[in-house]
């Protein structure tokens, strides 16, 4: 079994350069399927196991899928097969996405029924309102659902909640239906811009991307295109809290302040400096962090995403702080971690309530998640001794060499195969206190 091993202590000092983002990769690989003519070239690729799984997942449908460095290129002028089967959807719940390209493209789309996950039971009736809403026949049988249509037909489509799945599936079956579509209510993160302006790109007639309503015209085909990858947001916020939290200064490379507003501000709050510099955001943590409340929202409220990172750097605040999820109903299975590491917070509800500043202390804890994994490991930079993190699995999903980048800014972390790599519990309490 795989372990992070943390020593905290270390202030973090340097430039560490961002990855493209995972969650804009995911949905414009999905969208590779819509071209019936020519490749696609998709750039600044982050070589994650998530974007391993849909490369699968498109080969399984019958497009080719080709790897070089950190660049994608994909043809998918064959024919597509229709099925994308559980062990797919099991491995990464994004293979869903799919579904709106197949069904434009093919008229049939047969997809496992994604399981529940430790955030949260993360339905998709909202994406197979918006296909049936434009024509599609859906039924759930045997823990697959099967939509079949003739030809999609344009229809507007209310969402209930801005769902980023629910819009982006939608999105694709779009841009080839029959006619026009209005997606109201619609997500607006970044890589909802991202996926519209790949789409065009293809040839797809797709406007309003970044704000509540999407208006699309059906196109007749549409063609490969090059496309670059923007930065990840999320992972470029982790590395802020992880700089802010070791009293350190650091340049995030390459991250893009208008996605990151919400963190900036939830930070500056904190007292940590944000510096905009000309190719990236500049956190130097102060010695002192106060305490904030934060609800999760969707964009361009506080995200989700970061909600588990936040809380590390919160236990550390002097003061009482709230944090409320809003948008996944249990994505707090990191509380329990932190309460082996001596924090002081307490769940209630969809609430959590944490009295800082407390001294984290080295522990054995488990990933529940990618952000949670990563959030323990920037806990362990500021706990005493030795921090070990296991179920390294969710962190490969989201986070490409994250104790190597952090090494490199002077942190005290190494990644192991196996127990007997690892310095002893007695040992790591004598050098502790030493
Ligand atoms: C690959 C990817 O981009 N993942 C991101 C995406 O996930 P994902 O696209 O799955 O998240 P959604 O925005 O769809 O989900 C938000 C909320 O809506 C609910 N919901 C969603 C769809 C639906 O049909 N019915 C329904 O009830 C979900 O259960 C959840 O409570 O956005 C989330 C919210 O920012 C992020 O945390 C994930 O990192
Ligand atoms: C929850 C996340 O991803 P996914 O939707 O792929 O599970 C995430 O990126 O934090």
């Amino acid at each position: 079994m795989e372990k992070i091993i943390v020593r905290g202590g270390k202030r973090l000092s340097g430039t560490v350069k961002v990855e493209g983002a995972k969650n804009a990769v995911l949905p414009v690989i999905a969208a590779s399927l819509l071209a019936s003519e020519g490749k696609s070239i998709i750039r600044d690729v982050p070589t994650l196991s998530d974007v391993y799984t849909i490369g699968e997942v498109l080969r399984h449908l019958n497009a080719s899928v080709e790897f070089v460095d950190k660049t994608i290129i994909v043809d998918a002028s064959e024919d597509l097969n229709i099925e994308a089967p559980f062990d797919y959807v099991r491995k990464m719940r994004a293979s869903v996405l799919v579904m709106g390209s197949l069904l434009a493209r093919q008229g049939r789309a047969r997809v496992a029924l994604p399981g529940g996950c430790a955030i949260g039971s993360r339905p998709i009736d909202l994406h197979l309102k918006g296909f049936e809403a434009m024509g599609a026949k859906v039924k759930v049988e045997n823990g697959f659902i099967e939509a079949t249509v003739d030809k999609l037909r344009g229809a507007k489509i209310y969402l209930d909640f801005p769902s980023v799945g629910a819009t982006q599936n939608i999105m694709m079956a779009a841009v080839l239906a029959e006619g026009s579509t209005i997606i109201e209510n619609c997500a607006k993160e970044p890589e909802i811009v991202d996926l519209a302006n790949y789409l065009n790109s293809m040839g797809a007639f797709v406007r309003g991307a970044g704000t509540g309503t999407i208006r699309i015209e059906g196109v007749e085909k549409m063609y490969g295109a090059d496309h670059t990858i923007i930065p990840d947001r999320i992972e470029a916020g982790t590395f802020m809290v992880a700089a802010a939290i070791t009293g350190g200064n650091v340049l995030v490379q390459g991250a893009v302040p208008e996605h990151l507003s919400s963190v900036i501000a939830k930070l500056e709050e904190m007292n940590v400096t944000i510096i905009e510099e000309s190719n990236g955001i500049r956190v130097i943590g102060p010695d002192k962090l106060k305490a904030a409340d934060i609800k999760t929202m969707p964009h361009p409220g506080f995200p989700t995403d970061m909600q588990s990172q936040m809380m590390a750097l919160l236990v550390c605040a002097e003061g009482t702080s709230i944090i409320t999820e809003t948008v996944f109903e249990n994505r707090y299975m990191h509380a329990e971690e932190f309460r082996r590491m001596n924090s002081d917070i307490k769940i209630e509800g969809r609430s959590v309530i944490i009295n800082g500043p407390s001294q984290l202390q080295g522990a054995e804890v488990a990933a529940t998640d990618l952000r949670a994994a990563a959030a323990l490991i920037i806990a362990g930079l500021k706990a005493d001794g030795y921090t070990r993190v296991t179920e390294l699995k969710h962190l490969d999903r989201g986070y490409l060499d994250f104790h190597l980048k952090l090494q490199s800014l002077g942190a005290d972390i190494e990644r192991v195969k196996d127990l007997s790599d690892t310095p002893s519990v007695e040992t790591a309490a004598v050098e502790t206190n030493s």
